[in-house]
């Protein structure tokens, strides 16, 4: 059964922290009054589920906010706890707080702990562990476990998502939490800015799993999961002096934090398609987001005339999140608890009827050999995964289906060809020892019988050469035929299929119907071989071929056909490029928001997420040359 539920918005005010006026006022409990920032002579009320003062304390947020999502997340429900606002309004001050003053992170384990030591006695085993990543430059890290590499989000059979590779670590109390957490946190990327001297850098996401298993008939299994979220801050660059890595960072998070916006605008507007996918950030707080989740978003507000604007922008974002709606589904499964043998022989098990077993909730398992390691993956999807398909663009596909097509038509032109010549090399053996038996049963005056037999020899034998000739000028005429008329199609469907409409200009462009296929130039350009600058660009392997394939003309409408599918492809046309696939054709259009249209290709170093190297080798599969 589900419930629906409005998304919990509360507005915490930070303490005053400099001397500048205050233009934020707390009127009660649930309602804030701010100086209109475009009209200093009126004021702008807001009204939310809690409004917290400056004074409030770290408790008072925590038990409004956290201690009822503990419940949920005891009776195998989603919840999702996270801070939002301005670079400096005490986002972590609320999430994670300071040794003196602990924020809603180290409460809620706290808090966990003493529930379940609680219910003990009502029959339940409970199984508590965490993960904890960041999302910092559009990329997820483990924080637990930190690596270089990049985590993929992905979507599991039933739908949910999660992070794949990412540590799980099991806690026991809230002392083995501490100890671990307190490494962990010292991960995260902050940086100091004119703002704020430990400014996050990156989102952080602390996930709590918490298992319980009930030791008593009906035997339920609840899974809750609850995702305790520190948003890095939207900045004014002006304000923070970001310059270099921290302006390059500040581009990453405002572009996640605008993906965060546009979901809940769609979900305001009750859109079919809400834009989950546009960031790594919304990705994971899908849930949280019109979902399956009980959620509570925490607006942290600066009071200071200097952060107005910011306030003001923060305040609206958070007046639409609470009309977005999650529907919550409790996690719950029910086990049969395993029987040993002995027990079932003990019990009379053997003399009664198998019970029948309950159809699976769980995907397929295969179990591999030895290591007792189970893939969530389906026999097909199994199957698939043991005889990879080999990679080819989606330009590529078509044609190369097609090669494999003549193949096949020219290996059997040859074995046809093969197969006339042996024949007509038995059939001219044959006359010939034909003629010799003529001749012998002739010059020898041999009797009519012989003579008659001799004839007819001689007339089977070339009608049977006749008719496989016949057989094989049939077989040949049609296999011509069916050449002929593949030739055709191929040559109708190049410009339209595969290929969007409006963008076969850039598709059938010279530069690319050159032959060679994309693995090939990858292959030339692996990372560590991709030039490093102009210099190295134009003496790349490639340089010979560039030289003799492009004619300068068609190269400069190449690349101004690329620049226009830049600037105005959508998602599924941008992929058309190589080196594009879904996620960077997101990117780009994103960035082309944001940012209005590139004045050149090269301009795709400025999105965040595309590397200078990475544009190079852009530059490099899509034979993009710059025009002198
Ligand atoms: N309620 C509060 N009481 C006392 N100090 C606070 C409070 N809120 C914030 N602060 C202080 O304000 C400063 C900025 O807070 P914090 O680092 O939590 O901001 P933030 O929103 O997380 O910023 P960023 O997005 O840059 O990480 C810190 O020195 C913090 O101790």
């Amino acid at each position: 059964m589900s419930t629906k539920n409005n998304v919990k918005v509360v507005v915490r005010v930070r303490p005053k922290l400099s001397e500048d006026k205050l233009w934020v006022d707390v009127v009660d409990d649930t309602t804030l009054q701010t100086v209109n920032p475009r009209d200093t002579t009126k004021t702008d009320q807001y009204e939310f589920a809690r409004v917290f003062n400056s004074d409030c304390s770290q408790v008072d947020v925590y038990n409004n906010c956290a201690i009822d999502s503990l419940k949920h997340l005891m009776q195998g429900l989603n919840v999702s706890i996270f801070a939002y606002g301005p670079t400096g309004a005490g986002k972590t001050h609320t999430m994670l707080g300071t040794p003196t003053a602990p924020g809603i992170i180290p409460r809620s384990v706290n808090g966990l702990f003493q529930l379940i030591e609680e219910s003990k006695e009502e029959g339940w085993k409970t199984e508590v562990s965490y993960s904890y990543l960041e999302i910092y430059n559009e990329k997820v890290h483990d924080l637990l476990v930190p690596k270089e590499q990049d985590l993929a989000i992905r979507c599991d059979l039933r739908g949910k998502i999660f992070v794949t590779d990412l540590a799980k670590e099991i806690i026991t109390n809230k002392e083995e939490f501490n100890k671990s957490f307190g490494l962990a946190a010292n991960n995260r990327t902050t940086a100091s800015t004119l703002l704020n001297e430990h400014s996050s850098r990156s989102h952080s996401i602390l996930i709590l799993n918490v298992t319980r298993t009930q030791a008593v008939e009906p035997f339920a299994r609840r899974h809750g999961k609850m995702y305790l979220t520190d948003l890095a801050g939207s900045e004014n660059n002006r304000m923070t002096g970001n310059e270099g890595q921290r302006m390059r960072e500040s581009g990453a998070i405002h572009f996640s934090l605008l993906a965060l916006s546009n979901v809940v605008e769609a979900l305001n507007k009750g859109q079919a398609r809400i834009p989950y996918r546009d960031s790594k950030l919304t990705r994971l707080l899908q849930d949280a987001l019109g979902g399956n989740s009980h959620s509570c978003l925490i607006i942290n507000v600066a009071p200071e005339e200097s952060h107005l604007y910011e306030t003001q922008q923060t305040l609206l974002f958070a007046r639409k999140s609470k009309r977005i709606i999650n529907t919550v589904q409790k996690n719950e499964t029910f086990v049969t608890p395993k029987m040993s043998a002995k027990k079932r022989r003990s019990e009379g098990g053997n003399n009664e009827a198998p019970i029948p077993k309950m159809p699976s909730l769980t995907p397929y398992m295969g179990r591999q050999k030895s290591s007792g390691f189970k893939t969530p993956f389906t026999p097909r999807q199994v199957q698939a995964i043991k005889e990879p398909v080999p990679f080819l663009s989606p330009l590529l596909r078509m044609s190369n289906k097609q090669n494999v097509m003549e193949e096949s038509v020219s290996g059997m032109n040859e074995r046809l060809l093969n197969l006339e010549s042996t024949l007509m090399a038995q059939m001219r053996e044959m006359n010939e020892t034909l003629q010799t038996s003529h001749m012998n049963a002739s010059h020898m005056n041999a009797s009519h019988m012989n003579a008659t037999c001799a004839h007819e020899m001689s007339t089977m034998g070339s009608s049977v050469a006749d008719d496989a000739l016949k057989e094989i000028n049939n077989k040949l005429q049609e296999l011509k035929e069916q050449q002929q008329k593949m030739q055709q199609q191929q040559q109708e469907r190049a410009p339209s299929k595969g290929v969007p409409s409006g963008l076969a200009d850039v598709t059938n462009s010279p530069l690319f119907c050159n032959n060679l296929p994309p693995k090939i130039k990858r292959r030339g350009f692996k990372s560590s071989a991709a030039p490093r600058n102009d210099d190295d660009f134009l003496n790349t392997p490639t340089k010979a071929l560039r030289s003799s394939v492009i004619n300068p003309e068609a190269q400069k409408r190449h690349n101004d056909d690329v620049l226009k599918l830049l600037n105005t492809g959508s998602i599924k046309e941008l992929q058309v490029l190589q080196k594009v696939g879904q996620k960077r054709a997101e990117l780009i259009k994103n960035w082309r928001q944001l940012h209005g249209d590139f004045t050149k290709v090269e301009d795709l170093t400025k999105v965040p997420g595309l590397n200078k190297r990475y544009v190079e080798g852009f530059l490099l599969c899509n034979l993009v040359v710059k025009v002198t």
